[in-house]
């Protein structure tokens, strides 16, 4: 059985930033080959030249850009499901798949729809990322143009009308595994620190991590390891979260650890790999990946870590406050090592690796 494939799902309201990142996570996924479904044709504003008929049955020329790195874009109007099925009997299969959501709908039933038979078990929803305009906020709104999410609301039938925008909005937050704030390079500091505040409170425990025109590097959007059609706990629309506690154990391992620079266009961004040998428990590896993700600048951290005294080595994902792991009982090599994402410069790891070798 083939591991299943990552779908990393992009969602925010109209014109909040969501093609300019995955535009710019695509430029940055390396040899990856990435299968983009969009929503509207021509979302994307890649040229027409690279646009070409994929050959794949059903999927009409015009529906389909390849673009010149081997990425696939596909788009779908309503009928999600054919699509996926098509993207995973492509040979060969994607390495990632990315949607973007239009702005109102929902990511929830989006999400769901991973749990449906014929794509469950090739496919795994490995995050919902909610791009949400940091300016627009600012100015106490929450998209850029409210006439126009209006008049898109209005236009689509298959869109709940009542429903007041801010709460749609709490639904997007709710359901995210991972917040990008855009257009921070549009407010000063002070607005954006006021911005990020109002969020703690309408998603607590959730990475958030600020944008620009230049977006972000793929490192840190993809490979959440979510698995989110499994976790709807906490996501519903219209409920509240509750978010997961992790308790801080002893660690009992040693490390080294190399600085490394990542291919981004730029460098706002650094990343680092630390090899720990083994961990005493499933616990002290999460809470040494909290300790981590808890100083300043960092932004995410995964990887894969052996546990003393078990076979199977554990797939550890942080994004923020929030650390989930799993032990790999699938027999496939895994070399150990954690990645840690921050911003340049890295925040200093010293003393949590000392803190560490020191137990
Ligand atoms: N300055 C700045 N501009 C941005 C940023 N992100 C997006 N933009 C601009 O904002 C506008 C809307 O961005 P898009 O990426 O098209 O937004 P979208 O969410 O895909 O919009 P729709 O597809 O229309 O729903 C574009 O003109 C972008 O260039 C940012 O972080 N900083």
């Amino acid at each position: 059985m083939t591991a299943p494939i990552p779908a990393t799902i992009i969602t925010g309201f109209l014109g909040a930033g969501k093609t300019t990142l995955i535009q710019n996570l695509i430029r940055s996924a390396g040899g990856k080959r990435i299968a983009l479904v969009v929503n509207e044709f021509g979302d994307l504003g890649f040229d027409g030249e690279q646009i070409a008929g994929c050959g794949i049955e059903g999927c009409a020329d015009e529906d389909v850009i390849e673009l010149t790195n081997g990425c696939i874009c596909c788009t779908v109007a309503d009928d999600f499901l054919p699509t996926m099925e098509m993207l995973l009997a492509r040979e060969p299969a994607p390495d990632h798949i990315v949607i973007e959501t239009s702005g109102l709908a929902l990511p929830q039933p989006l999400v769901q729809a991973f749990q449906w038979p014929s794509v469950a078990a090739r496919t795994t929803v490995d995050g919902v990322v909610t791009v949400a305009d940091a300016e627009a906020l600012a100015h106490g709104l929450y998209a850029p143009d409210p006439a126009k999410v209006e008049a898109q609301r209005a236009a689509d039938d298959s869109l709940d009308h009542e429903t007041p925008v801010e709460e749609l909005f709490a639904d997007q937050m709710r359901c995210a595994d991972l917040v990008v704030l855009s257009k921070t390079d549009r407010i000063t500091g002070e607005a954006l620190d006021k911005v990020n505040e109002a969020l703690d409170g309408k998603r607590a425990g959730v990475g958030v991590v600020r944008s620009t025109a230049d977006g972000l590097p793929a490192d840190l959007l993809i490979g959440l390891g979510a698995g989110a059609e499994q976790d709807m706990n906490g996501r519903e629309a219209g409920h509240h979260h509750h978010h997961d506690h992790h308790d801080h154990g002893h660690h009992d391992h040693e490390h080294d650890d190399h600085h490394h620079h990542h291919d981004h266009s730029h460098d706002e961004f650094d990343s680092r790999v630390v090899t720990p040998l083994a961990f005493a428990s499933k616990q002290a590896l999460d809470a040494f990946v909290s300790a981590v993700c808890a100083k300043p600048g960092v932004l995410r951290v995964k990887g894969v870590a052996q546990v003393e005294g078990k076979a199977a080595p554990v797939i550890v994902q942080a994004v923020g406050p929030r650390v989930t792991s799993h032990f790999d009982t699938s027999g496939r090599p895994q070399k150990a090592g954690l990645v840690v994402i921050g911003l340049n410069p890295l925040a200093d790891l010293s003393d949590v690796l000392n803190l560490e070798s020191a137990a």
